[in-house]
């Protein structure tokens, strides 16, 4: 099934092994392969970038596929591979496995925000991350997503990026060590980033998640599309995670969450014109930490979301170690 964008730009879900149906006027702006080994990204013959992600998807394996209704132009910036169209910027990247990564992301996010600033696309619409061993201590002792999120900080604080302007993202693991990013931004400023008031914001967490507080809102609306991007959200209110292991709990308070932030109340508080119920969400990733709960979340998703809603699960790792599922999507 291909899920419409209102503007030119449009994702849609696939099965692994699927190419991107050759339409008239439709160019590949990137295929995103959820699979087995990780591929760093580069010019597909399709004229887009591909990139290979290591995720365990639940099912048939899983392609993102981006397409546009205009021309295409690809390329690499230092190690940043890119795709825009003239309204949107797509940036990827992958940080080889290392002993520590603080460094390597604050350089990596460098290139990303260089590389949207030079060519022109400078504000940023959603990212994601997917970081090998995310739980587990780097050569120093310190939790990888930590020293991920180490780097990511100091690289918005040198461009001069303030909080405020941070964008939706994603963090989760990876089944292989490394970090492979990806992110959209625009050339026009259009954006209202979101945050939940049943949750401190992310980058406000106290010190004691790690020494530099992650980098990201709960959600980012795009104006004219009228899109909202929803962040990776999980079992967490004010900052600290609640139900431990109770996977129905903790599927709950995400889901909960989620209502919460794309609700009448809080788009109203930002200023958006309406609200949106969950099922009003598609283009769904939920990230489960065990593959035993997989069925449980997914009656519990089948009965939160719309029947139309394309959902894909992954079996993954997650950003705290007694977190057991999160769940991200866009309203469209
Ligand atoms: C689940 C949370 O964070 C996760 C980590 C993120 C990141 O570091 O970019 C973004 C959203 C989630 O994937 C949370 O803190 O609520």
């Amino acid at each position: 099934m291909t899920a419409f964008m209102h503007d030119s730009l449009e994702i849609a879900f696939r099965k692994s092994g699927d190419t991107p149906t050759e339409r008239p006027g439709r160019h590949v702006l990137a295929a995103i392969g959820y699979g087995e080994t990780p591929v760093a990204p580069f010019v597909a013959d399709h004229g887009g970038i591909e990139l290979e992600l290591p995720m365990v998807a639940a099912g048939d394996g899983f392609t993102e596929f981006w397409t546009t209704n205009k021309q295409v132009k690809a390329g690499r910036m230092g190690e940043v591979w890119y795709a825009h169209d003239g309204e949107h910027l797509l940036c990827a990247g992958r940080i080889p496995p290392a002993p520590r990564y603080a460094d390597q992301t604050e350089h990596a996010y460098l290139g990303v925000l260089r590389t949207i600033r030079e060519l022109g696309y400078p504000h940023l619409n959603r990212i994601w991350n997917f970081i090998g061993r995310i739980n587990e201590e780097n050569a120093e002792g310190m939790e990888t997503y930590r020293d991920f999120c180490l780097g990511r900080a100091r690289a918005f604080e040198r461009s001069g990026i303030p909080d405020e302007k941070l964008c939706a993202a994603t963090g989760v693991g990876a089944t292989k060590d490394g970090v492979s990013f990806y992110s959209l931004s625009r050339r026009e400023n259009v954006h209202t980033h979101l945050e939940n008031p049943r949750q401190v914001a992310a980058y406000r967490y106290p010190a004691r998640y790690g020494p530099k507080s992650p980098s990201f809102s709960r959600a980012t609306h795009v104006r004219d599309a009228g899109h909202l991007y929803v962040s990776g959200t999980a079992s967490i209110i004010g900052h600290e995670t609640v139900h431990h292991g109770l996977i129905e709990r903790q599927c709950e308070t995400a889901l909960g969450n989620i209502a919460q932030v794309i609700g009448d109340a809080n788009t109203a508080r930002h200023g958006l014109s309406r609200g949106y119920r969950l099922t009003d969400l598609d283009l769904i990733k939920v990230y489960v930490r065990h593959e035993e709960h997989v069925e449980l979340v997914r009656e519990l998703c089948g009965a939160a979301f719309s029947p139309d809603a394309e959902i894909a699960f992954f079996t993954v790792d997650i950003c705290r170690s007694d977190l057991l599922v999160e769940i991200e999507g866009i309203v469209r």
